[in-house]
């Protein structure tokens, strides 16, 4: 799981008593990180054979998501702003995993018992305190956005396959009907949990914003070992029914300005730029958009078309194709090659090396963190399958 996007990490020192006392426990545990995760899961499915259904049945690639979280939010539980909104993210998110109040307690007792077990060495009566009020914040914030998500929108939707077109032989381009009103925003991505794999969750970004006929579209690009995007891709046709978590993610268009967007599209990453550029359109703002769109070779750039054509009905938008093997040049050089890009903000969205590099291109060249918008790399690491 992510960490809250823009939780820098504190320096050592800096920080409450309590802050100070779970770092020093996750320093300690930070070597054996894997053993920690095995023996939490091990302990919550012992303790709580109950619980077991709540996970998928093969926990290898996702196994240690929930406990990463929690690690991740206790280390910076002394920066509230981010961590609230991070952990109400993640409380509604697990909605549709069928969590409950009641089950808080039982993870709570396990991590407590994974920690002091592999931090021995510091683990003391403080220590422990301190993990057990910050473990009683987080678990509250995510019970309490549960339940206020829970009297507005259902835990999860299902949805149809209206249509499968695919567009290379690793790209699928998939239109979804959902059972019931689903409100996001353009930019924002959703879980998809598939008929094959039960209880694997992955990550897309929505292709379009919100229409009026209500239909949903992703870009989904089927990768090695990625069980949820080859069964997309290879296995899902038009009829089948698949199910989705809640909209997620900060990559929106701010209406309250009108300073241009600088868009960085690779791969299928170009699917949420899509989406922002027809979310400008609709606004009417005429604010200068500048898309460049990545790509390995000119046959992965299956979504060109599209772009052009919306390229030619809004003279405020350009869209650039940057193909590696032609110009031996990526989506960061290209930043570098065109602008200046002061009045732009910028929304990145791609595999997670493009959007590392991208962010040091636009910092480097004068551009405030504030002024750059992705979704969290280590969700799209997750996603990636
Ligand atoms: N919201 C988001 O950020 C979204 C992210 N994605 C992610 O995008 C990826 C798409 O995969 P593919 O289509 O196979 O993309 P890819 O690996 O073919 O890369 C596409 C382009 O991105 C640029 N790029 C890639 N790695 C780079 C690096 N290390 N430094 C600089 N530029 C780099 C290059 O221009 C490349 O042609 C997946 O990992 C997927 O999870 C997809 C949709 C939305």
């Amino acid at each position: 799981m992510s960490p809250p996007e823009g939780a820098a990490t504190a320096p050592a020192e800096a920080g409450s008593p309590d802050a100070l006392l779970i770092r020093r426990a996750m320093a300690e545990v930070g070597p054996v990180a894997d053993k920690v995760t095995s023996y939490f899961y091990a302990l919550l499915f012992v303790r709580h054979p109950d619980l077991r259904s709540l996970f998928p049945a093969a926990m290898d690639t996702q196994r240690d998501r929930l406990l990463r979280a929690l690690l991740t939010a206790a280390e910076h539980i002394d920066n509230k702003e981010v961590l609230v909104d991070y952990l109400q993210n993640l409380g509604r998110g697990h909605r549709k995993y069928g969590t409950r109040a009641e089950h808080y307690p039982a993870v709570g007792e396990c991590l407590i018992g994974a920690l002091s077990k592999y931090a021995a060495g510091v683990w003391n009566a403080e220590m422990e305190a301190a993990w057990v009020r910050a473990y009683t914040t987080i678990s509250q914030v995510m019970i309490d956005a549960a339940a206020a998500d829970e009297l507005r929108a259902p835990a999860w939707w299902y949805a149809e396959i209206v249509t499968h077109d695919l567009r290379t032989p690793d790209v699928a381009v998939v239109t979804i009907r959902p059972d019931q009103p689903y409100p996001f925003l353009a930019g924002q991505y959703t879980s998809v949990e598939t008929p094959w794999w039960p209880r694997i969750w992955r990550h897309y970004s929505f292709a379009s914003a919100p229409r009026s006929d209500g239909l949903l579209s992703f870009h989904v690009k089927a990768v090695p070992a990625g069980w949820v995007s080859n069964a997309l891709v290879h296995r899902a046709r038009p009829g089948d029914i698949i199910r989705l978590g809640p909209p997620a993610g900060s990559m929106t268009v701010d209406h309250t300005t009108d300073s241009g967007l600088l868009c960085l599209g690779g791969g299928t990453g170009i699917a949420p730029i899509k989406a922002l550029v027809e979310d400008v359109a609709e606004h009417g703002d005429r604010r200068p958009v500048e898309v460049f769109y990545g790509a390995r070779t000119d046959h992965d750039l299956y979504d060109i078309d599209t772009m052009l054509r919306l390229q030619q009905s809004h003279p405020w938008l350009s869209v650039r194709a940057i193909i590696d093997q032609q110009a031996n040049q990526q989506l960061p050089d290209a930043i570098r090659a065109y602008g200046p890009w002061n009045e732009f903000d910028a929304y990145l969205s791609g595999p997670p090396g493009m959007i590392r590099s991208s962010v040091d291109a636009l910092r480097d060249i004068g551009i405030p963190s504030d002024r750059i918008r992705h979704d969290s790399v280590e969700e799209l690491v997750a996603a990636g399958s």
